[in-house]
């Protein structure tokens, strides 16, 4: 049987004046190197052009009225559902930049809620200028929940590469606050999201899942630290006993040599930096970050806005195309 064609993924180009915006035109440029599925983006027409100047690329950038327009036109420019004037020099942000970053995703997500685009693809922001606009929450994971109605706890955020999937259980939060937050309940919750995900969404029927100790060595059976005694192992029993292949508490620091990785599906990570690391260290060019949990799909490349190189040709485009790549697949997978 002929799959349907699936509506196009929408995309964001994030902070004007970060690398989204030239990113995007390096991925439209390598759709068919990359079989990227077709793509619009919800943004600026002029920043798009200029991005497009800025690489001396002839990648016509195309206004559109509509999924339906973006996908006829893709095979031979870059759509753009042009909402946003004004021009944004890279590597300058600015105010104004910042509420087009908010608006744009906040367009973008009512498209795939309606069913008019398959996915989401982020473009990079600045999680501090966001914050100075008022911005709903720490970053876009949490933004991006609340417009589908999830509760932020509930929206997983995992990076994912070729060889490695991290889990980290808390976020963007003080490394001071992570033992405080780190209760079963958390653990739980966001590793039985985050296992019915890759069955879902990834096609592992039976996902097993590390999960890492959160002092050196484990905790080494309670003498550098009680959480793995009191809140992780118990954690790990009672996702076992609901099904789940969970396992640990490991110590981190040898859990991400290959041999490690060759044990696990996803290693769950008590923060941010403990999961974030090796991801970018194995994977930097490569890596996607993947919101699980949410009705619908959204993905975004592994990196920020690098207003140091924007607009100099020296970012990569490698986890923009894996970012748009991964989000095509788990919406097949989803309608499959
Ligand atoms: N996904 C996101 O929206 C996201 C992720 C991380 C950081 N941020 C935000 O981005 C801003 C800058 O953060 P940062 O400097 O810590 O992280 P960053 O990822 O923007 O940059 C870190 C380093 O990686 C380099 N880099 C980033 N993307 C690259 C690419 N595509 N190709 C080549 N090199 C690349 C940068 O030049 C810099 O040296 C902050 O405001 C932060 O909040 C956003
Ligand atoms: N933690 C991710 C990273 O460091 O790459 C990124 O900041 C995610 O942020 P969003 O919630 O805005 O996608």
């Amino acid at each position: 049987m002929i799959a349907r064609p699936l509506p196009p993924l929408v995309a964001t180009m994030g902070d004007p004046a970060g690398v989204g915006p030239e990113l995007l035109v390096r991925a439209w440029e390598n759709r068919h190197a990359a079989n990227l599925p077709p793509f619009f983006v919800v943004g600026s027409a002029s920043v798009l052009r200029d991005a497009a100047r800025q690489l001396d690329s002839d990648a016509p950038i195309v206004a559109v009225d509509n999924a339906d327009e973006a996908v006829e036109h893709f095979a031979t420019a870059l759509p753009v559902l042009d909402l946003a004037s004004g021009s944004y020099a890279p590597g300058c942000p600015t105010r104004e930049g910042a509420i087009i970053a908010r608006d744009t995703l906040a367009h973008a997500c009512d498209l795939v809620l309606a069913g008019t685009a398959s996915g989401l693809v982020t473009g990079p922001i600045a999680k501090a200028a966001m914050q100075e606009i008022g911005f709903a929450g720490p970053g876009q994971t949490e933004f991006v929940a609340q417009a589908c109605g999830v509760a932020p706890a509930d929206a997983v955020m995992m990076l994912a590469g070729p060889s490695l999937r991290v889990l980290p259980l808390t976020v963007h939060v003080a490394l001071e606050q992570v033992p405080q937050m780190l209760d079963r309940q958390l653990i739980e919750r966001r590793i039985t999201i985050a296992a019915a995900a890759l069955s879902r969404d990834f096609g592992i029927d039976r996902p097993r899942i590390a999960v890492a100790g959160l002092n050196p060595h484990a905790g080494e059976q309670g003498q550098l630290g009680q959480q793995e005694v009191t809140t992780i192992a118990p954690a790990i029993a009672t996702l076992r006993a609901a099904g789940i292949d969970a396992t640990g508490p490991f110590a981190a620091d040898t859990m991400f040599h290959a041999a490690g990785r060759a044990r696990y599906d996803l290693a769950a990570c008590m923060y941010h930096d403990q999961a974030l690391i090796p991801l970018k260290a194995l994977h930097f060019d490569e890596g996607v970050n993947v919101t699980l949990g949410l009705p619908i799909v959204r993905t975004s490349p592994d990196h920020g806005t690098a207003f140091s190189i924007a607009g100099l040709r020296k970012a990569s485009a490698g986890p923009t195309l894996a970012a748009l790549k991964m989000a095509g697949e788990i919406a097949r997978r989803r309608t499959a």
